[in-house]
């Protein structure tokens, strides 16, 4: 399927572009095929994705240990250009509360880390840069979040992005067919 601007069943758009892998992710549930953008099943999830969820879960949590039941069977690929942005939500469509690992690279944002109870106060600003790994597991899992603001032009022309910035979240959705 085609990346593209998600429409949100009460007539928005969101501004972010997202494609996925192994599900699909539409507003406010899981699919094997994207029926509200072409119909088409979404691409496999690929193995060296798993390993490097697991990698990060093990550098997170400082245990060997971590990755090894963990196995992520989908992956919401978001791309921010321009002025999109992300509002507050909780990932909670995926029926785990296995660790949701994600990646950044391309542009810097600001990533707003809130509380699991509403989407306002208290919350968190960091600063995720190309490269960085963040992982929402325990007790964090079903927190509030957002991306506030990407930093246009702050990328390493290394991560081979000419603009924008690509965010990856590997999820376990908990289903299964
Ligand atoms: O872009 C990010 O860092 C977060 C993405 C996100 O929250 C999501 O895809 O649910
Ligand atoms: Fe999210």
């Amino acid at each position: 399927m085609p990346i593209r601007h998600t429409r949100l069943p009460r007539g928005g758009v969101m501004s972010v572009q997202t494609v996925c892998i192994g599900w699909h992710w539409q507003p406010y549930r899981y699919t094997r095929v994207a029926e509200d953008v072409n119909g088409r099943p979404v691409a496999p999830f690929p193995g060296w994705m798993v390993e490097l969820g697991r990698r990060a879960l093990v550098e997170a949590y400082q245990d060997p240990a971590a990755g090894q039941d963990w196995t992520p069977d989908t992956a919401l690929i978001n791309f921010y250009q321009g002025e999109a942005k992300l509002g507050m939500h909780q990932d909670k469509d995926e029926k785990s509360d296995a660790p949701v690992v994600s990646l950044s690279i391309g542009d810097t944002c600001v990533f707003r880390f809130g509380n699991t109870e509403t989407r306002t106060r208290p919350w968190t600003d960091v600063e995720l840069a190309s490269g960085d790994l963040f992982v929402f597991g325990g007790p964090s899992r079903f927190a509030y979040h957002g991306v506030p603001k990407v930093r246009p032009g702050t990328c390493d022309p290394a991560c081979g992005l000419a603009g924008g910035r690509l965010n990856i979240t590997m999820r376990v959705t908990g289903l299964s067919g």
